[in-house]
């Protein structure tokens, strides 16, 4: 399923937190978010999966304006990994993982068979299985995070939205998530710090500095020095993955890379 934002734009307290944003992810297609710290992109996500309802444009699904379907439509076609979390109370893994299933039932509606096994087989992609039965509020930060990862696959959605779903995990399980994902042939949209990781992951790659989209692009041609530089205000070296070819980005600590950033607002 497609995935669409047009003009999508946010304003709180007369401040454009993110400014005419379009944007089309086709159906299959991983595209990724990157940008300074507070450009916007956990906003524009919000917008996406109906956390906050944008002050003007709009986000197509599947050729629906989300925000005219009713709220269970939604659900069963867009499911995010968020910031918040939304694991602070007690239940074992396997309860917040089956309220992945919510959009599905009615009431106090038990798991199918097939529900069961679908939980079952997501906890083992995320590696989570043998926690089942662990309390959520007693793992490991990266634990949790792939026990919200699992629950948002059971959801079944065609559109996965994730806010930086590496956070905690090591490289083990940032491989096996970003590979996952690279396989799924879900419509995802998610946003990454690493852009080595966005490199190597996203067929597009759309940046943000200071609520607009400056550049969109296959990774290789939107991660330039030129193009760090004046975003991130780091002058970094670019090579090319020895197997893949993806750019690969260098830095060094010496704080000689560092300069102000210095995209504005077109
Ligand atoms: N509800 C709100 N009210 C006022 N300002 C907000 C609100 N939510 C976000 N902001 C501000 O909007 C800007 C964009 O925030 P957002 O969380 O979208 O950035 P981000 O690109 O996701 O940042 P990060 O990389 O740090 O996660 C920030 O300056 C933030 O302080």
């Amino acid at each position: 399923m497609d995935l669409g934002l047009d003009d999508l734009t946010v304003t709180i307290d007369g401040r454009d937190l993110v400014d005419r944003l379009s944007l089309s992810v086709s159906s299959g297609e991983i595209v990724g978010l990157v940008g300074p710290n507070g450009s916007g992109k956990s906003t524009a996500l919000r917008c996406v999966y109906r956390a906050l309802k944008p002050s003007a444009g709009i986000v197509r699904i599947g050729g629906d304006d989300i925000w005219r379907l009713p709220l269970r439509d939604s659900a069963q076609r867009v499911a995010a990994l968020t910031q918040e979390g939304g694991a602070d109370f007690d239940f074992t893994v396997e309860e917040v993982v089956a309220l992945g299933r919510t959009p599905y039932k009615r009431g106090n509606d038990p798991l199918t068979d097939s529900e069961r096994e679908l939980c079952a087989r997501a906890m083992n992609q995320m590696d989570v299985l043998d926690l089942a039965h662990r309390g959520i509020m007693d793992l490991s930060g990266g634990e949790k995070q792939r026990v919200l990862i699992a629950r948002a696959l059971v959801q079944e959605p065609s559109i996965l939205i994730l806010d930086e779903p590496t956070n905690h995990l090591d490289l083990r399980h940032q491989i096996q998530l970003l590979g996952h994902l690279r396989r799924c042939g879900l419509t995802v949209v998610i946003v990454l710090h690493d852009l080595n990781l966005a490199a190597a992951t996203c067929n597009r790659i759309g940046v943000l500095s200071k609520g607009h989209l400056v550049a969109s692009g296959a990774p290789r041609e939107v991660l330039t020095r030129e193009l760090i530089a004046e975003v991130f205000g780091v002058s970094v070296f670019i090579v090319s993955h020895p197997i893949t070819g993806n750019p690969q980005i260098l830095f060094t600590l010496t704080g000689d890379d560092m300069q102000p950033p210095v995209a504005s607002n077109p």
